[in-house]
């Protein structure tokens, strides 16, 4: 827990923060709409034993009370997949339509491409991409076994992407899920910070930002991109926010959210930000009982 001392002047109720990191994480599950509904889905669970609450937030998130929601009928059958709760958010708050192109471009193991791919009807295409080929073998278990059709998987570095392949020049809209130092996976990894170093979050900071950079890129003129991680660190979070405000054609924009949370950074150890980052959002633990994320939501402009 030592590395997240250096937060204690950005959260409020520190020690709320601290306690709800050493306590363990409910199992969650994202309701796949492409093979059930929710109320089929509820009635199954209860046909099963398994007790459940739905996130106030979101219908098609539930808690379920038992150890190994992967065991059970619902998601052998794909009737649920299990996805941490707050995992859950930015596909949401990307709110792709059916019929669009999607980039989900750092997507395995695939919890948010395949729920991109149901909140769009599995109507459209999502191109699931991701650098690390063996990752990719476990989105395609979970497209298959979750029925999205609508899914098509690349393997390349997000930073370099090329979209000719396609036939078209722009996504619609893009997802950046980015890999992080994952200080917010506490609860469910409690080794999450074992190889913490200010070094290793100033390196996948560079890689992030060449991905934000492309990401913007690829989306066209008026699309979205939204720009997620499950760490606390600015240095990952806001500050790779800023650098594309910076050096790419985009604005930072508005969303909605059922969850509590704080607004993103204005500053941090003597770096100013843009004000539009207090639209970001920082989810901590304590504030839903869940692991944490930032999420920021940046529509492509004319340059
Ligand atoms: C946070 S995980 C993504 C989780 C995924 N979105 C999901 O919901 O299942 C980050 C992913 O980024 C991938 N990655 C890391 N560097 C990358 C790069 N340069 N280009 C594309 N993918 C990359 C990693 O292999 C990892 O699978």
């Amino acid at each position: 827990m030592e590395p997240l001392e250096r937060y204690r002047s950005i959260i409020d109720d520190f020690d709320a923060f601290l306690a709800a990191c050493k306590r363990p994480l409910a199992s969650a599950v994202r309701v796949n709409t492409i093979k059930s509904s929710v109320e089929r889905t509820l009635a199954a669970l209860e046909r099963e034993g398994v007790g459940y609450e739905q996130a106030n937030w979101n219908p098609r998130v539930l808690r379920l009370e038992t150890d190994s929601p992967g065991s059970t009928w619902t998601s052998f059958h794909g009737f649920t997949h299990g996805q941490e709760e707050v995992s859950a958010v930015p596909p949401v708050v990307l709110d792709p339509e059916p019929g669009e192109r999607v980039w989900d471009c750092c997507a395995a193991p695939g919890g948010k491409a395949t729920q991109l791919a149901a909140r769009m009807d599995d109507r459209g295409t999502v191109v699931a991409n991701d650098d690390n080929l063996g990752r990719l073998s476990a989105l395609r278990f979970n497209a298959e076994r979750l029925g999205a059709t609508s899914l098509a998987v690349t393997n390349e570095d997000a930073r370099t992407y090329s979209l000719e392949r396609f036939g078209f020049d722009a996504f619609d809209r893009t997802l950046v899920d980015a890999p992080c130092s994952c200080e917010g996976t506490i609860r469910k990894n409690p080794d999450a910070l074992d190889n913490w170093s200010e070094g290793h979050i100033s390196s996948v900071a560079g890689i992030q930002k060449g991905i934000l950079r492309r990401a913007i890129q690829a989306t066209r003129k008026g699309g979205a991109v939204v720009y997620s991680t499950c760490t606390f660190a600015p240095e990952e979070n806001e500050a790779v926010v800023q650098h594309a405000l910076e050096t790419e054609s985009c604005r930072l924009v508005d969303f909605e959210l059922g969850l509590e949370h704080s607004t993103g950074l204005t500053a941090w150890q003597g770096d100013d930000f843009d004000d539009g980052l207090e639209r970001a959002a920082r989810i901590y633990p304590h504030q839903n009982d869940t692991g944490g994320f930032f999420v920021a939501k940046l529509e492509v402009t004319a340059e």
